[in-house]
């Protein structure tokens, strides 16, 4: 067991006690921030034939051209090549014909050409487009009319792979998955990505004072802490899976992380434990425990560490807020990050703990910053402080509000620069918040 690490050793050791996960396979909304575990190949080329670019005419030889057919994405192929002298009215996206040396945009061709809305039209496929009149008919520009221009050979053609080669590595694995990735592994012929897998949170809120809506009565506090940890952890690369309320007391904490499957033998809850309802069974890679961090007689969750035999990897940080915070291990491999009950206090210890062990599970890097910081500081002679600022022209501006029971600055705040104990003046870290 440690005694009050220094906040740096804390920070480190957490990402240290995390086991990077395995990558899966997962669709691709559930793959968004995550990293890659694989590189991402093109399965098809883009574009995966020859296309135009243009909305016009896929000409054959030179001008004036006979207008052989019309071709719109989406629709059926001409069937034959092109000869010199011929032209198919052509959708920007919709294959070029073999034969086809150009496209001659609408709006550069000669000729009896009717306007009004060529593009939409023909995307639509509508009758009543530009060309639209009957097959066959004597009006320029409709198929059996004639058109000229001047073109330059392969212009307006997009030629098949000629934005992405089909196999081509496009990113390389470690890359963090965007929205635009998505965009780009879905035009690839991607439905699923392989990354690593969020890791998976429990969160239990305990606390017999804590309510979840409406006002709280005297003597009851909201809870505040729930709220905030599924768009922390999602942030810092996990999801929450699960978030239950405990009733203070040791049997339903220890409970809660031995798991319903070893004490619910039977299905049942262990006789003269206060069990939660529906508690579902708890396996994911991090348990988070909201309060009970201290040493008052409602926070058990050393004892019942003890008594689950969890290895104690961090018991105490030297930092304001959030000294009481705590890092065990149970004997299957889960993590326990316990958070103080003071809203502020706990996102602190959050940020100390829970982010760095997701970050290392998932693999998404945290933005490294440091920063002049302005205003008035007055540091702690031992413990590091986390103090809620602004980013500014002058560096970081403490932003005031920042009582441990009080998320007020944290809400005000774009960071929380890191004070280091005895600190004279010099940069500081900013921790980004989510
Ligand atoms: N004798 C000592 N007492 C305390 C110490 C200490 O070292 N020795 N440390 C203090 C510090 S610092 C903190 S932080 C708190 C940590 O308390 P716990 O983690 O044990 O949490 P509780 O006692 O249950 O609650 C503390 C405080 O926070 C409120 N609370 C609890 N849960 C929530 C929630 N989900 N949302 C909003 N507010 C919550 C609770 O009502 C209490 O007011 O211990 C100090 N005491
Ligand atoms: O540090 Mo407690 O963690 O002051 O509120």
């Amino acid at each position: 067991m440690v005694e009050a690490i220094s906040w740096p050793a804390a920070r480190a050791l957490a990402a240290g006690a995390a086991c990077p996960s395995k990558p899966s396979s997962v669709p691709l909304r559930e793959a968004l921030g995550c990293r890659l575990a694989a590189p991402l190949r093109a399965l098809v080329a883009v574009p995966g034939v020859d296309v135009s670019a243009m909305d016009g005419y896929a000409v054959a030889g030179s001008g004036p051209w006979r207008v052989v057919a019309r071709v719109l994405a989406g629709g059926a192929p001409y069937g034959g090549a092109l000869r010199a002298g011929e032209a198919v009215e052509i959708a920007t996206g919709a294959p070029v014909p073999a034969g086809a040396e150009a496209v001659l945009p609408y709006e550069h061709a000669d000729g009896d050409v009717p306007r009004g809305g060529p593009a939409g039209d023909l995307h639509a496929g509508g009758a009543g487009g530009p060309l639209g009149g009957p097959v066959g008919g004597s009006v320029g520009g409709v198929v059996g009319g004639v058109v000229g221009g001047v073109v330059v050979p392969g212009r307006h053609i997009r030629r098949r792979g000629e934005d992405i080669a089909e196999g081509a590595v496009v990113l390389g694995a470690g890359t963090v998955v965007t929205p635009v990735t998505l965009g780009l592994a879905a035009a690839l012929g991607h439905d699923v990505l392989e990354v690593r897998p969020r890791p998976r949170v429990a969160v239990l809120v305990t606390g017999d004072e804590v309510v979840d809506a409406g006002l709280p009565a005297p003597g009851r506090v909201r809870d505040a802490i729930g709220p905030f940890l599924p768009g922390l952890v999602e942030w810092a690369g996990g999801r929450v899976a699960t978030t239950t309320r405990l009733p203070d007391g040791p049997a339903a904490l220890r409970a809660a992380l031995a798991g319903w499957a070893e004490h619910g033998a039977g299905g049942g809850w262990p006789a003269g434990a206060d069990a939660p309802s529906g508690w579902p069974e708890c396996r994911e890679d991090v348990v988070v425990v909201c309060g009970a961090s201290s040493k008052g007689p409602a926070d058990h969750l050393r004892a019942v560490l003890a008594e689950l035999g969890a290895d104690v990897l961090v018991d105490g940080v030297a930092v304001r807020p959030g000294h009481p915070q705590a890092l065990a291990r149970l004997t299957d491999g889960r993590l326990v990050v316990g958070l103080p009950g003071n809203p502020f206090a706990a996102l602190a210890a959050a940020l100390t703990l829970l982010a760095p062990i997701l970050r290392e599970l998932s693999g998404v890097p945290a933005a490294r910053e440091t920063s002049a910081l302005s205003g008035e500081v007055r540091p702690h002679p031992r413990d590091t402080r986390l103090v809620p600022v602004r980013r500014s022209g002058r560096g970081a501006v403490p932003v005031g509000h920042d009582r441990p029971g009080s998320l007020w600055g944290a809400a005000l705040a774009d960071a929380l620069a890191v004070v280091p104990p005895g600190w004279s003046g010099e940069q500081v870290e900013l921790i980004e918040l989510p």
